[in-house]
């Protein structure tokens, strides 16, 4: 057994540089940025104003002044010609200020007359964004960064259709074990319905990446070695169960008679003992995951989710922790460091639930995150503090 941190050091290890695509802006969203995206021009690309009103020289912005309208400027529709010495123009906002204009004052600071408009004795001058206010021609967004909708938005304001991204890894999932049936089939009444695979897709749609969910291999040689030859292409195998010692626990030789080699294979976590890594002929990652669905799910935050990050193009790192307080004590933990389902209270406190089988998803389900308690723990009172991976 090796420690939750070596695990994750050797799994990094396994992940291959992420490969670059163009995509468009509609499909970049939560992509991993692989180039700067720059911007092709200023913007705004001249001096615009921020309100509708009128455009004026600053000499002429005095309360009371009488100014003859030469025009009107709209955005996307700039006025030719200039605003001369006791001239404005009516200007709309996002157009451009016209020329020899410096200023603007907003409509409901003046009165108009025809052809002319007279400043209330309030009006105030200004309402102009510089050229290049928001960014310059040039600027940047770096790598690596999974895009938001906003930097989506001021990708396109960069004047870019296309973005360089990670490509999305394609992870194949393998749900083992002659138990298993899909949701809506009607089981034997010694079966129950498949849900680790379905868990775990969600948690990889989530981070971004493409799940390719294979049809339940039974707990056959021949059944899985069919199965995993059906995963090929993807950028990592995922198997769920068979990970441990029983007599149907077969994933290990099943992987091995295919010609995968195993880094490693069990962790000093809990839930979580019998994960498996390596690597599989054609090169994609492997990553087996025991069969219990907390477990599962636990090995999804702790190694998958870093793991897919790192295929995605994020930075290595393990999911983050915070630092909370315990709302109740924890017992003296074993050998394995030990992840325990908790729950967060309004005032910031977690509490271990009562209940920490690895079989409990109904536990998980309310759970807000893990506590981790550290190998060969002492007891921890309420009060103290532990740290805690949120989901
Ligand atoms: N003698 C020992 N027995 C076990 C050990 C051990 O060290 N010595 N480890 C235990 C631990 S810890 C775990 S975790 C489990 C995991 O074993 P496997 O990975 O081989 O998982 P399975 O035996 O295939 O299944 C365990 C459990 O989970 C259910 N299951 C499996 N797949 C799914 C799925 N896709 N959806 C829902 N439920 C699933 C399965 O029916 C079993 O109930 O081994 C312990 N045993
Ligand atoms: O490690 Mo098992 O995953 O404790 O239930």
């Amino acid at each position: 057994m090796i420690p939750v941190a070596e695990a994750l050091d050797r799994l990094f290890a396994l992940v291959p540089p992420p490969r670059e695509e163009e995509a468009p802006l509609s499909g970049a969203l939560g992509r991993v940025l692989l180039r700067p995206a720059t911007a092709l021009r200023d913007q705004p690309p001249f001096a615009a104003s921020a309100m509708d009103g009128y455009a004026l020289r600053a000499a002429d912005a005095r309360p009371g002044a009488r100014l003859r309208i030469v025009g009107e400027a709209a955005a996307g529709r700039g006025l030719a010609g200039r605003v001369g010495p006791g001239e404005a123009a009516r200007i709309l906002t996002g157009a451009p200020l016209p020329e020899g204009a410096e200023a603007v004052v907003i409509q409901e600071e003046v009165t108009r007359e025809e052809g002319w408009i007279a400043l209330s004795p309030t009006a105030v001058a200004g309402h102009v964004r510089p050229r290049g206010n928001d960014f310059a021609a040039g600027a940047a967004l770096r790598p690596p960064r999974r895009l938001s909708p906003a930097d989506i938005a001021l990708i396109a304001a960069f004047g870019r259709s296309r973005v360089a991204v990670a490509r999305r890894p394609e992870v194949a999932i393998l749900s083992t074990g002659d138990e298993l049936v899909l949701p809506g089939e009607d089981p034997n009444p010694d079966q129950i319905f498949a849900a680790n695979a379905f868990g775990l897709q969600a948690m990889l749609l989530a981070e971004g990446a493409r799940p390719r969910v294979l049809p339940i291999a039974a707990d056959r040689p021949e059944a899985l070695a069919f199965a995993l030859d059906l995963a090929r292409g993807a950028d990592l195998v995922l198997t769920i169960g068979g990970a441990s010692v029983g007599d149907h626990d077969l994933v290990a030789p099943a992987v091995r008679a295919a010609g995968a080699e195993i880094d490693f294979h069990k962790v000093a976590m809990r839930p979580g003992k019998p994960l498996l890594a390596g690597r599989m002929p054609d090169g994609a990652m492997l990553l087996g995951l025991p069969g219990n669905p907390v477990s599962a799910m636990v090995c999804g935050a702790i190694f998958l989710r870093p793991v897919v990050r790192a295929l995605m193009g994020l930075p290595a790192g393990p999911a983050p922790r915070q630092r909370v307080t315990l709302a109740a004590p924890l017992p003296s933990g074993g050998p394995r460091e030990h992840y325990l389902r908790g729950r967060r209270a309004p005032d910031g406190t977690v509490a271990p639930f009562d209940r920490q089988d690895s079989s409990l998803l109904s536990v998980l389900a309310e759970a807000d995150g893990l506590i981790v308690q550290p190998p060969s723990s002492p007891a921890l009172m309420a009060g103290q503090e532990v740290e805690f991976v949120s989901f």
